[in-house]
């Protein structure tokens, strides 16, 4: 299990392009009682160059995978933290106290990243990777099952819900560590 004694846990919340990450983030970091730093960490690689380039086919970078986990670590032992990233594997199992998996109805996520500009190709990877389970997969894969949390994003009330969910779990989480 991660974490030991820390002051304030690692949240990561990941999911596919579309499915809410950021939106939750922000909701969650400004409702939690304790502090949460939110790390974008497509925006982190990017303020700080933890990438070899710009993929013109993909639009996306090529993440600098060593250098970024050389980044967040020191980040991620001190705890107090929601990575949101689409994809959650890199991330080491000691880093992390709960896994948010965010889903959304393949459609509905369809005219969200065709809102976003996205190129087909682009789109069309991201969907089948959400009827695919991809993400949801690869969080099953590298944590406890007791630590992921699947949970839907499709409506106003979806985040709401979720939101007072992730509170209560920190509340527990917080006397958890204090008794
Ligand atoms: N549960 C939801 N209900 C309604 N709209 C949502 C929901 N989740 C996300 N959205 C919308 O979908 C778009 C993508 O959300 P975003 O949080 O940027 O996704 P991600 O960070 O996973 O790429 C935004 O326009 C956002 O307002």
């Amino acid at each position: 299990m991660a974490s030991g004694k820390r002051q304030a846990p690692v949240i990561i919340l990941t999911g596919t392009p579309g499915t809410g990450k950021s939106t939750h983030a922000q909701f969650l970091a400004e409702a939690s009682p304790i502090p949460l730093k939110n790390i974008n960490v497509s925006e982190f690689v990017k303020e700080k160059g933890l990438h070899e380039g710009y993929d013109e086919e993909w639009q996306s970078y090529t993440v600098d995978e060593d250098r970024l986990l050389d980044e967040l670590e020191p980040l991620a032992s001190a705890g107090g933290l929601i990575l949101d990233w689409h994809t959650c594997e890199l991330f080491p199992e000691r880093w992390a106290d709960l896994v948010i998996v965010l889903r959304c109805d393949h459609t509905q996520l369809w005219e969200r990243l065709e809102k976003r500009g996205y190129p087909v190709k682009k789109i069309k990877e991201n969907n089948e990777a959400e009827i695919m389970e991809v993400v949801l997969e690869e969080a099953r894969q590298s944590y406890p099952a007791e630590i992921v949390i699947e949970l839907k994003s499709e409506t106003m009330e979806d985040i709401e819900s979720n939101v007072s969910r992730i509170v209560d779990w920190i509340k527990a989480w917080q006397k958890n560590q204090a008794d």
